[in-house]
């Protein structure tokens, strides 16, 4: 029986075709149990063995000598062979009918596929001398490109096809021409584009695992599959004599080429691109030089996967390097998560960047070439949607955006760090219009609703040119893996900051707590004493707060230092620093202090402050304070001596009755 025909060749099991190219003859044998399950119906004309004589017969009593000679041989030395790559077909040269014929056999699944074509076995000695000077040429190269273009000119010096070009797949799948190789007088591709849809994903698949592919004849009948069992279906992926789906041919027609040829570029375990062979007449490659050809293709692979490693070491290298150096000027620059700012332009560069935005405790910094406020606005609120747990990218600006101009031009592409809160930073990149050459127009071939044999390839390839806005220069993998790196390690600084702030304010008022006072105090003195100018320590103890306590409550009394300590930082200039040293004692540093009577007149301001009457948590309450003060480097010049002395001068006021000031002077040592 015939098996079922393709679907539509988009969604069809290519794979499953249930015919063959008239070039060869096909066998399949069941592994278990030998027996012949399906052969292609031009068999007799080929082996003079009719189909029935053949189909659930056991191959050992049905083949021919030679070629039973070559499946004995085989399934050991095939199981190796099975994965991951194509199963590389066992040669056997064979005459039958007084024809040469190349008998090749391979695996699939429970089957044995046994194919034969015209041909004689290769010719020791020039496949050899071939195979070595391309392994040499693709090793001399040193990008994936070159790797590729080596590949192609080999592929076009073996097989001598009137144009092979090499078709380059771009990140959404589409292709370009970017090299070839014409006999004169025939039209070219070179530069032009082509939909995604003209490779779809099936073929993409089976050009991934089967990494050479002949059409020999566009206008050749294929042979039916005839099989044993109802409903059988052989896996023809690694066949050589796969039929052509017919949209494919039709394609291929319209562009006027009778037979092709394509070898696969594989970089990495993905599809780079195709070496795409067409021929104006009918052409078939011989086996051996198909099988030559997919062994440069292997090495051509390997080297470009190398090469792919070590540009993608190498980029990350250049990321790592520059980290660390960004890491370096954080530690060093000591001003807070704003010293980010500073370094937007270092993160330009690791990253190719030309704008920087960043906004950090709700202020903006920019660098390089911004859009304006109003459009930065736009794209912000478009940012908000993406959440901030993490990297986000694109470098083709998103639809909803491209109506801006401003976007359109400076933020074509974008890489995303949220750092928390509403903070994050922003790097810009600009839009690269490109002009594309599109042989015959962007559309893919109609899709939906079309019967199966019924839907068309587009049947112009004239040249349709397009000018695609809104892309930027894409992100590499190196740079996403780089982002996601650097925002880790801006937050850790953020962190490091907070816990920084933690350890130095006190977590009740604010201020800062003994610590941060210590650092504080020892830089006044420094001044002090180096600039000879007065600094002023004023160390402050409320009068009769425990009582407030005791009658109100705890809550009230922290409401109470929250609220005085609100008033102090209103009383002081702006280099001066406000302490809560613990419980309910304050100090003031007081830079430039001026004169003796100024520091006098601050202590003064001070206590009228906090003498004020409070309202906390719904209480009248009144409160003093007992002030002392030292100056520096009048008194002492250094810090614990200064303390000391204002301690004492605190005590004078506390021992004299509280709620006032005093000033050190030396008879209160005697
Ligand atoms: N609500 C509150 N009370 C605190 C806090 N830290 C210390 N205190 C209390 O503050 C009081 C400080 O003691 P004192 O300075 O002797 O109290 P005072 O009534 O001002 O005494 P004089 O200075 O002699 O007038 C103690 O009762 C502590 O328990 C705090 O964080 N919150």
């Amino acid at each position: 029986m015939i098996n079922a025909p393709f679907g539509d060749c988009k969604s069809a099991a290519l794979h499953l075709a249930d015919s063959i190219q008239p070039f060869g003859v096909l066998l399949v044998i069941e592994r278990e149990g030998g027996r012949i399950c399906a052969v292609s119906a031009n068999v007799e004309a080929w082996l003079g063995l009719s189909p029935q004589g053949l189909l659930g017969a056991p191959w050992s009593a049905a083949l021919p000598a030679g070629l039973r000679a070559l499946v004995e041989a085989l399934p050991d030395e095939a199981e190796g062979r099975q994965a991951p790559g194509s199963p590389q077909a066992r040669l056997r040269a064979f005459r039958c009918n007084g024809r040469s014929l190349i008998a090749a056999l391979h695996l699939a699944g429970p089957h044995l596929v046994l194919e034969l074509e015209a041909g004689c076995a290769p010719v020791f000695g020039q496949r050899e001398q071939v195979l070595a000077q391309g392994v040499a040429a693709l090793a001399a190269t040193d990008s994936e490109e070159a790797a590729a273009r080596a590949l192609m000119r080999q592929v076009a010096d073996v097989t001598g096809y009137d144009r092979v070009m090499l078709y380059r797949f771009l990140p959404d799948w589409h292709g370009k021409v970017i090299d070839e190789v014409l006999r004169p007088g025939v039209e070219g591709f070179l530069g032009l584009h082509f939909p995604a849809g003209d490779v779809p994903a099936n073929a993409r698949r089976l050009y991934l695992v089967k990494r050479q592919r002949v059409i020999a004849d566009v206008d050749a009948e294929p042979v039916p599959v005839l099989s044993a069992v109802d409903g059988l279906s052989v896996d023809l992926t690694h066949a050589e004599l796969r039929a052509v789906h017919p949209v494919h041919v039709q394609y291929l027609k319209n562009m006027g080429v009778a037979a092709s040829f394509s070898v696969s570029v594989v970089a990495a375990g993905r599809l780079w691109g195709l070496i795409a062979c067409h021929h104006l007449e009918p052409k078939a490659v011989s086996f051996a030089d198909r099988q030559l050809c997919e062994q440069l293709a292997t090495v051509a692979a390997i080297h470009m996967s190398d090469l792919q490693r070590l540009a993608y070491e190498q980029a990350r290298h250049a990321h790592h390097l520059a980290r660390a150096r960004l890491r370096l000027e954080l530690q060093a620059s000591g001003g807070g998560r704003h010293a980010i700012a500073t370094q937007l332009e270092r993160m330009r560069g690791a990253f190719g960047a030309q704008g920087g935005w960043a906004r950090l405790d709700g202020r903006d910094h920019y660098s390089g070439d911004v859009p304006d406020e109003a459009s930065l606005s736009v794209l912000q609120r478009w940012l908000d949607r993406l959440g901030g747990e993490k990297v986000s990218s694109y470098d083709v600006l998103p639809a909803a955006l491209e109506v801006n101009p401003a976007l359109l031009r400076l933020a074509s592409g974008l890489l995303y760090l949220p750092l928390g809160g509403q903070d994050f930073v922003v790097l810009l990149r600009v839009e690269q219009p490109e002009n594309v050459a599109w042989a015959g127009g962007p559309a893919a071939p109609p899709e939906s609703g079309a019967p199966p044999l019924g839907l068309g390839p587009r049947t112009s390839f004239r040249v349709w040119r397009e000018q695609t806005r809104g892309r930027a220069s894409p992100w590499l993998d190196t740079d996403i893996e780089a982002a996601a790196l650097l925002r880790a390690m801006l937050l850790e600084h953020g962190e490091r900051l907070d816990l920084e702030r933690m350890a130095l304010t006190d977590p009740l008022t604010g201020l800062c707590n003994r610590a941060m006072f210590e650092r504080k105090l020892q830089e006044a003195v420094d001044l002090g004493v180096r600039g000879n100018d007065l600094s002023a320590l004023l160390m402050i103890d409320l009068d009769r707060f425990k009582p407030v306590n005791d009658r109100y409550g705890h809550p009230v009394g922290d409401a109470l230092l929250v609220e005085v300590a609100e008033r102090l930082r209103r009383h002081v200039r702006g280099r001066d620093v406000v302490a809560r040293l613990g419980g309910d004692e304050f100090a003031v540093i007081q830079f430039h202090a001026g004169s003796e009577r100024d520091v006098e007149a601050a202590a003064a301001r001070i206590l009228d402050a906090i003498r004020a009457p409070y309202a906390v948590l719904g209480h009248r309450v009144e409160i003093g304070a007992s002030i002392g003060a030292a100056l520096c480097p009048r008194d002492a010049a250094e810090p614990q001596a200064l303390v000391k002395l204002a301690d004492l001068a605190l005590y004078r006021v506390k021992h004299g009755g509280r709620d006032g000031f005093r000033l050190f002077d030396s008879s209160m040592l005697a």
